[in-house]
Formats: C-alpha cells, sequence, structure tokens
C-alpha cells in the first residue's frame, strides 16, 4: 500500500491547524466546521494534499498517512462502547485530522441509523458483540465488505484512523482491480442479479438513542432489496458493491449464485492484511477496495484496540432528499 510518512515539521504543521480549530469549534460534529472543513484542509501541509489528490484520481484503492504521534496517556482507557466515549472528546485533535484529511477526497457524512447520528464513528471491541458481524465484534473474522454496500448513498471512501491496536489485529483489504475472474461470471457480476441486505449496524437493536430516529427505510430495504450489479463502470478497471456475508440471489437464479461464490473466492485470493498501529490513517476507495478484520481477542479492560472511522462521498446532492436540510451531512 502506498505510504506517505509525515516528517516532524508536517506533523507539527497538522497538529497546530487541528487545534486551532479545536478550540474554535469544540466538537467534530459542530456543523459549522463540518462545513467549513474542505476549505480549512486547504491548510494542511502540501505534501498531504497532492498525496491525497493522487489516491482520489489515480484510483489506487488504498493509501496510508503515518507518522501521527498520539499521546496514549491523554487519550485515556478505550471506551466500552461507543457511546461512552469521553465528553469532552479526549481523541477532538485525530477527529479533527481525520475529518480535514477525508474533506480533501469529498464531503464526509454520517447516518442517522448507525451509531446513533454519530458523524465520526469509533471502531472498538464491545463485550456483547464478540462474535457480530460489526466493527464492534473481535472473536469472528469480519467478513470483507463494501462498507455500508446495501445502501444507494453509500460512501465512495472510508478512513480509518488507529489510536491503539495492542493485539496486532489486521485489517484486511481487497483491490477489485487483484480479481482473477472467468469472462463469464465477469459479465454476470456486471448485471442486476444480485441482493444486498443492510447489514446490521444500521438495525434499531444496535443503535442506542434511536427513539426519535426512522428506521423505515431500512426496514423497505431489508424487506425488497432491488436487484443490484456487483460490478460496473469500466470493464478495464470497474468498481464493486459487495457484502456477500448480506447477499443472495434472486431464487432461482444459480448462474447469479455460481457468479457470486466465483467472486468469493477470488477475493479471498486477492486479500491482504494491513495491520494499523497507532497513528495511521488508512483510507479506503469505498468503490475500488473491500476490506474487513481477522478475528482477535479482546481484553475489554480499557487497553483495546480503537479506531476512528468516517465515511465521504464525493456528491452529497445525491441524498439530498434523505437529509432534513440542504447543510446537514448526516442521511437519514
Ligand atoms: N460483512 C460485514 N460484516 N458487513 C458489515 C460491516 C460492519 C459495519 N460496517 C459496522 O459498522 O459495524
Ligand atoms: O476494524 C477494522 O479494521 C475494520 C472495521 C470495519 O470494517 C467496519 O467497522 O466496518
Ligand atoms: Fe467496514
Amino acid at each position: 500500500m502506498e505510504q506517505l510518512r509525515l516528517n516532524s515539521a508536517e506533523l507539527h504543521h497538522a497538529y497546530e491547524l487541528a487545534d486551532s480549530i479545536g478550540e474554535r469549534y469544540g466538537r467534530v460534529d459542530d456543523p459549522d466546521f463540518l462545513i467549513a472543513a474542505p476549505v480549512l484542509a486547504h491548510d494542511l501541509p502540501p505534501r498531504i494534499r497532492s498525496f491525497l489528490n493522487h489516491f482520489r484520481r489515480a484510483e489506487i484503492g488504498s493509501c496510508m498517512i503515518g507518522g501521527h504521534v498520539i499521546d496514549d496517556a491523554a487519550l485515556g482507557a478505550t471506551p466500552h462502547h461507543w457511546n461512552a466515549i469521553p465528553d469532552p472528546s479526549s481523541s477532538l485533535r485525530y477527529e479533527i485530522l481525520l475529518v480535514l484529511y477525508t474533506s480533501l477526497l469529498g464531503d464526509v457524512f454520517g447516518w442517522a441509523t448507525q451509531q446513533d447520528g454519530r458523524l465520526v464513528h469509533d471502531v472498538l471491541p464491545i463485550r456483547a458483540h464478540e462474535n457480530e458481524q460489526l466493527g464492534s465484534g473481535s472473536k469472528t473474522l469480519l467478513t470483507w465488505h463494501t462498507e455500508d454496500a446495501f445502501h444507494p448513498y453509500r460512501g465512495d471512501y472510508v478512513v480509518l484512523a488507529c489510536l491503539r491496536n495492542p493485539n496486532g489485529a489486521a485489517t484486511t483489504v481487497g483491490n477489485v482491480d487483484d480479481l482473477e475472474l472467468d469472462e463469464a461470471d465477469r459479465e454476470v457480476l456486471f448485471q442486476e442479479r444480485f441482493i444486498i441486505r443492510p447489514d446490521e449496524s444500521h438495525l434499531t437493536k444496535n443503535n442506542t438513542a434511536s427513539g426519535g430516529t426512522d428506521f423505515s427505510h431500512i426496514e423497505a430495504l431489508n424487506a425488497a432489496p432491488p436487484p443490484v450489479a456487483v460490478l460496473f463502470g469500466a470493464a478495464d478497471r470497474p468498481y464493486i458493491r459487495a457484502d456477500p456475508y448480506f447477499m443472495d440471489v434472486p431464487d432461482g437464479d444459480e448462474r447469479a449464485a455460481q457468479a457470486l461464490h466465483a467472486l468469493e473466492t477470488a477475493m479471498e485470493r486477492c486479500l491482504t492484511d494491513v495491520v494499523l498501529t497507532t497513528g495511521d490513517f488508512c483510507f479506503l476507495d469505498n468503490l475500488k477496495v473491500v476490506h474487513g478484520r481477522r478475528p482477535f481477542s479482546a481484553r475489554f479492560d480499557g487497553s483495546d484496540r480503537w479506531l476512528k472511522r468516517v465515511c465521504a462521498t464525493r456528491d452529497l446532492r445525491k441524498s439530498r432528499t434523505a437529509r432534513t436540510a440542504l447543510t446537514s451531512q448526516i442521511i437519514g
């Protein structure tokens, strides 16, 4: 994976910018900060801006910016749940940096139906989710997926910032350009013959303050998922949309089932393990790569793995009817 390592001058510059923004806005979800983020990001060091522009336009699939020094003591314990992060946030500097970097790629957004509508997500192990297909799982393999594959407004990018990873748990990454598929299977995968159900992170039971949230469109997508194509775009450099764990084919379509199985086998062969370490920011092009996570043993004692995650879209307009206001960056 292509990597940029920040030098100490760049790190100092980036942290100074993040800290001044943190003082001004106080929290990463502040709507005024989110609106201003793409402009504030112009003040990031030039090497960061051109590296991410290359990632975006060359569609290399994934890249990493490393070398962020993280004050482990100031961070405090890894919370036992994403709904229990300290307020004010002990990781505000890194949350702001994550949004600034990601704003160079597109508009950041969150889901009303995921992690109680937060914009920046916490990926940390939750004891009750040990065996679940959730970012908060640990014991079970998190199977490879396009982030929010089921949703028509899924992001173009998903970005992970590693605060700590004591177990060295690996993120898996597989690039659609590396797939070795039969021509016949490839052709079927380009056709609208697949259904993708909502993953469980969008369910009412996996939100904790879901009182006023409307989950009916998620329920509708679950009850009647429209058939979609797994591969789309240019034949020689296709885009991908898949999450086999939550996928199926319309009844009786054996040919589509066979192609989906071929995709699973082929992707398994191109998955690479990427162990994020403290201070790594990992950028995933959600149309070019799929990702997942190897199982690991969580301790649930405050020392566990802790990542921050945010999604971005190149076109916030396409979700306009699903956002309560023009300026809202939460898709409902
Ligand atoms: N194959 C899967 N497990 N897909 C669902 C991915 C987990 C989901 N993105 C979450 O935030 O928890
Ligand atoms: O934990 C990781 O490395 C990836 C997590 C993930 O894919 C998710 O939360 O959707
Ligand atoms: Fe994911």
